[in-house]
């Protein structure tokens, strides 16, 4: 099964369009953690976050840099390898946000795909189609393009006029006509730009968004859901991290994640279409 044909199907399973982001950070660990060793202690506390939300989520998003900052490259491997042995069903988007010269980003392909048996990871088109080419050509696995970033400074340069649209519209634009030819791209729209988002749908037809900005970001769940779903009330990879993970730092902190998992996914489907 490729990673569209993946999500879909862990879309209609989980009844849900909730991405839970793996984003370890040591210092908001729950009490109970704080006796392990730190590279340990990340490994445990994502297991307990995977184990108490598998089957409400349609994908999992560890972001790297939360455990290259730790050394912890290997209990990011284990962190995928559990999913994968347990939860086979459910797609993991590594979120990496790489992008280089072609040789260079073939190494970067490894790494997610074969180092790491990630199913899809997120990539930065800025340095155009020969770039892109050798993360796109592994047709099995998802390619995630940063289009319209969540955060405020997403407006900088991906408002600049190019010939008549913004930047955020022609990389969706030449992502929808040229670089999915293999149909495994998804686009990276932030929760936080709802009209940008409806724009960035018309152009890129049925191409999934992985949507980041809800919950600690502030994303609004009713304008994000309205903008980018498709007619199917499919379409959208909505990821929520911090909010998720530190429900609580007490001893029930796997049990209030899936409480706060829960409600978003309940948020969420109120405002999804059902035809
Ligand atoms: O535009 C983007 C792209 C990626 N991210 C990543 O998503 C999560 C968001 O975490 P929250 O705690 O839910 O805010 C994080 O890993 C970011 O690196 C993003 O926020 N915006």
């Amino acid at each position: 099964m490729n990673f569209i044909e993946k999500l879909n199907h862990a879309w209609r399973a989980s009844d849900s369009l909730l991405c839970v982001g793996l984003d370890p950070d040591v210092t908001r660990f729950p009490q109970p953690l704080h006796n392990l060793d730190r590279k340990q202690a990340i490994l445990e506390f994502n297991k307990a976050i995977i184990d108490a939300t598998h089957d409400l989520v349609c994908a999992y998003k560890p972001q790297i840099a939360y455990f290259a900052a730790e050394s912890a490259e290997a209990q990011l491997a284990q962190t995928i390898a559990y999913i994968n042995a347990h939860y086979p069903h459910i797609p993991v988007i590594l979120d990496s946000k790489r992008g280089d010269i072609g040789s260079t980003a073939a190494m970067y392909a490894a790494e997610a795909f074969e180092r790491y048996g990630a199913d899809a990871l997120t990539v930065n088109p800025y340095l155009g189609t020969d770039s892109v080419t050798p993360f796109t050509a592994h047709a099995e696995r998802g390619v995630v393009l940063l289009c319209r970033t969540s955060n405020p400074g997403a407006a900088d340069f991906q408002d600049l006029d190019v010939g008549g649209m913004p930047l955020y519209q022609k990389v969706a634009q030449t992502v929808a006509r040229h670089w999915n030819t293999h149909g495994n791209c998804m686009l990276v729209v932030g929760a936080t730009w709802p009209e940008q988002m409806a724009a960035i749908r018309k152009i890129a037809g049925d191409i999934p968004f992985l949507v980041p900005g809800v919950g600690a970001q502030g994303g609004d769940v009713e304008a994000l859901v309205k903008a980018g779903q498709r007619p199917d009330g499919l379409g959208l990879v909505i990821n929520s991290s911090r909010a998720v993970l530190y429900a609580s730092q007490r001893d029930d902190f796997a049990a209030a994640a899936r409480q706060v998992a829960l409600e978003t996914r309940a948020l969420i489907n109120r405002y999804r279409a059902r035809p």
